[in-house]
């Protein structure tokens, strides 16, 4: 069944890594990105707001890819889409844009007939595309989730984000993109870094089950990724190493960057000063910065009404 009036769904911007968690751990945030759905006679995308510019308004676009992959995993032919989007989530900073396109799109295209694949054939094909399931596991489920991937297969747990945790986040005025922090990363580690890693991944991922923010402090901390991707983001070495002594319960790159990201908590209020910190020392490199206080979206993505009578920017805007 194919809903001739469209879809509508709103999908929560990601943080990947928290720091150890190199490609399993991501956490969803309380900024979005919009994508209405409608089957038409001629391809059409209408793509709203500054974040979007620049991205390709024809059938390459990866919107519409990844709605099409969908409909053949379905055996569904709806060639021809009318694809309506906003996003307030900055492009290419390290916040999972790209998994959002491509968990709206999943979302989207599969609710537009009649959702004939599960949830977790969605977040399988999303991990397939993204590479890595922490971003699009996150976006997708929403809270904090943990995953694994098989190279077929992704296993998620979601846990639900401690009550106090907030989000300071310090967006650096440059893109880099996940293919370039990728490629600073060594082929091989030591057995040594391996531990540090999967120890405090544990402590992290236990921690933020049992509410225990002040674990985080110890466990927040990373030697897989992050050292080599210093050079990427001037200032961040002494952002990760300092930003405790400011407030920050833990400090890391958001994602492959080039976004720092601060977990704090609500009850201390040290924000303030925190945000004064970040942004002194990336100044201090020359990179003008906006910062965002943000909190942990416990929703993943979620279908909108399409009820309304008004347009898709007024209905997202209202
Ligand atoms: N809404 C969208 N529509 C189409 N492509 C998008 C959209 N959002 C992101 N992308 C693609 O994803 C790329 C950014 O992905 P990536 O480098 O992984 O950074 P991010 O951390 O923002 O996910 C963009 O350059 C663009 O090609
Ligand atoms: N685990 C990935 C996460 C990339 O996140 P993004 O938001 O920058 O796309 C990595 O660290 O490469």
């Amino acid at each position: 069944m194919i809903r001739q009036e469209g879809v509508r769904v709103k999908v929560p911007a990601s943080t990947a890594n928290l720091g150890p968690g190199f490609d399993t751990l991501g956490m969803a945030l309380n900024l979005y990105s919009w994508i209405e759905m409608k089957p038409v006679d001629s391809t059409v995308f209408r793509l709203h707001g500054g974040n979007l510019e620049g991205l390709p308004t024809d059938k390459s676009n990866l919107v519409y890819q990844v709605a099409q992959s969908v409909f053949a995993e379905a055996g569904v032919t709806l060639p021809e889409l009318e694809i309506s989007m906003k996003s307030d989530i900055p492009l290419t900073r390290g916040l999972g844009s790209s998994a959002s396109a491509i968990v709206g799109a999943l979302f989207a295209a599969n609710l537009l007939i009649g959702e004939p694949l599960s949830q977790a054939k969605l977040f399988d094909m999303a991990t397939a595309l993204e590479k890595h399931p922490d971003n699009v596991g996150a976006s997708l489920f929403g809270g904090i989730i943990t995953a694994v991937w098989d190279g077929t297969h992704a296993d998620v747990l979601r846990i639900e984000p401690p009550a106090d945790l907030e989000v300071l986040v310090a967006i650096p005025d440059f893109q880099l993109s996940t293919s370039k922090a990728r490629e600073a990363l060594p082929k091989q580690i030591s057995l040594q870094d391996a531990v540090y890693n999967v120890s405090r991944t544990s402590l992290l991922t236990a921690a933020l089950t049992a509410g225990r923010l002040d674990l985080i402090p110890a466990a927040m901390r990373d030697r897989l990724h992050q050292p080599y991707r210093a050079s990427l983001v001037p200032g961040m070495a002494r952002i990760l190493e300092e930003a405790t002594a400011h407030g920050a319960l833990g400090a890391a790159l958001s994602g492959a960057g080039p976004t720092l990201l601060c977990l704090t908590d609500r009850r201390q209020g040290a924000d303030d000063q925190l945000e004064a910190f970040l942004l002194e020392v990336l100044g201090e490199q020359g990179i003008t910065a906006q910062t965002m206080r943000l909190k942990p979206c416990t929703m993943g993505t979620v279908a909108l009404t399409m009820e309304s009578e008004g347009s898709f920017l007024d209905y997202i805007q209202a």
